[in-house]
């Protein structure tokens, strides 16, 4: 009837030009295209093949009924693979798309029992040109991502001008460190937005790069944060120790061979090289420094070219870097180091206060607030800040108590409560003597002299 009644409507060439434009448009939206992504591409595997399948593995074991499973030796993961001839479907920018995972027997003569395995991926064809290459890329970084969460993290060290490498297996967490809850929080926050900023980072024109300075006491807890962070982002740590580096040129060359998503640390910086001491005897004797220059001799770091490091251009290759200085004396740093935009964050890692002891508490003894009693709560609450003492210190009272929890909480109370009366006898002086390792002859001295200077300036091992 309907076509009865167009065939008397509509001109001829109007219904024929309304077919061929329905049947394009149909056409269009029902047809696909597959391209299929092969295990090896004859010689080589192919990287595109691998970054599918763990893409895909990550969502495949709640949206497929049936999965082959497997895990490599020593992991602690499991791989979900899509068995022959199942198919899984995804969505990528509103666009539907569908995989299809192919094993056949090999047609080689050379290895007959070999198997050929491929991904087939179904696009309609309207959507190709509009999805695929996004795609992906998209693919590609998420398996890069998945293999850094699953993977082990390294620990590089540098030696003779390259980097050596070990696993990485500190335990810190943010979890079990002990400060206060509400910094721990702001800078986790940083941290979370640092990794998902790079389209910040490329809005503004900025390198994706961020600095820490941490500083405070020894046995605050600044390393214990490096390796918090480098677990909580998932990143590998390079630990530089700048007293075996001889030049800025070699720095540079240390510095290109980091990879992406890693943590740069130098700790201590105010005593592993004495940079404006040495910037200071340049300018002294400029003729020395130039002579050195003439003959070649550029075998010295300088101020400028640790900061060039960590701020200049050279900073910029690779992306999405972290760099951790630390201190035990931020009066000791040449302001350059410290002035804004150098370093993006300054934390300071203080004494334990009792937001921090009570993690220790929970972590060291399992203890909650409730199981503290109000008398024991409010002595360590009152004696904590008076005491200071850093979580390295009241984490050795813990563990050496830590099977009699009361034993441990009252013996706390006890060196908490002398410390504090210590402290306030001799106004802290010998008690950051003590903190910073010195011999009781020496602190005496440091005591009586009420100043610390010189301490390093003696000492051949640093620069
Ligand atoms: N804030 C903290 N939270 C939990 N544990 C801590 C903390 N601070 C110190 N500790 C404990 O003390 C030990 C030494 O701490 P850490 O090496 O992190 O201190 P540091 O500030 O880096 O000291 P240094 O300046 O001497 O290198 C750690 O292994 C950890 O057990």
């Amino acid at each position: 009837f309907c076509q009865t009644l167009l065939q008397s409507v509509l001109p001829p060439e109007l219904r024929f030009a309304c077919f061929r434009f329905l049947k394009h448009a149909l056409g269009c939206y029902y047809s696909y295209c597959y391209f299929e992504i092969t295990d090896t591409d004859g010689l080589n595997t192919n990287e595109l093949y691998d970054a599918v399948q763990l893409y895909l593995s990550s969502f495949a074991s709640t949206s497929c009924s049936r999965l082959s499973l497997s895990r490599v030796c020593n992991s602690s993961s499991t791989t979900f693979v899509l068995s022959n001839n199942d198919c899984i479907a995804d969505v990528f920018g509103g666009v539907s798309v569908q995989w299809k995972h192919v094993v056949t027997q090999s047609q080689s003569q050379a290895s007959p029992r070999a198997e050929k395995r491929s991904f087939t991926l179904r696009i309609r064809k309207c959507d190709r040109d509009r999805i695929l290459d996004s795609y992906l890329d998209y693919i590609m970084d998420k398996a890069n991502d998945i293999r850094r969460e699953n993977r082990e993290r390294l620990l590089y060290t540098n030696s003779h001008g390259g980097w050596r490498k070990v696993p990485f297996k500190h335990p810190s967490t943010f979890d079990t460190l002990a400060m206060d809850p509400e910094r721990k929080r702001d800078i986790m926050e940083d941290l979370r937005d640092f990794m998902a900023g790079k389209a910040f980072y490329q809005r503004t024109g900025r390198a994706w790069k961020r600095g820490y300075l941490l500083y405070g006491p020894p046995g605050t807890g600044k390393s214990s944060m490096i390796a918090a962070m480098a677990n909580f982002l998932g990143y590998d740590i390079y630990d530089l120790e700048l007293t075996k580096v001889h030049s800025n040129s070699e720095l540079r060359e240390l510095l290109m061979n980091t990879s992406s998503k890693s943590i740069i640390v130098i700790e201590d910086i105010d005593c592993s090289v004495n940079l404006s001491k040495r910037l200071k005897a340049e300018q002294a004797t400029p003729r020395r420094a130039a002579h050195g220059r003439k003959h070649g001799n550029n075998n010295t770091i300088t101020l400028s070219g640790l900061l060039n490091f960590t701020d200049g251009l050279w900073s910029c290759c690779g992306s999405e870097r972290i760099f951790v200085f630390t201190s035990n004396h931020i009066e000791k740093l040449d302001p350059a180091l410290l002035r804004s935009g150098r370093m993006d964050m300054h934390i300071y890692m203080s004494y334990c206060s009792y937001p921090a002891l009570k993690i220790l508490l929970k972590n060291y003894l399992e203890y909650e607030d409730k199981d503290l009693g109000e008398a024991a709560a409010s002595s360590l609450q009152e004696t904590i800040e008076r005491a200071k003492m850093t979580p390295a210190d009241i984490s050795e009272v813990l563990i050496k108590n830590r099977r009699n929890k009361e034993k441990a909480v009252s013996e706390l109370l006890m060196v908490l409560k002398a410390r504090a009366e210590r402290n306030e006898k001799y106004g802290g002086m010998r008690e950051d003597c003590e903190l910073n390792g010195v011999e009781e002859e020496e602190q005496e001295k440091w005591a009586l002299d009420g100043s610390e200077e010189g301490s390093h300036d003696d000492d051949d091992s640093c620069y």
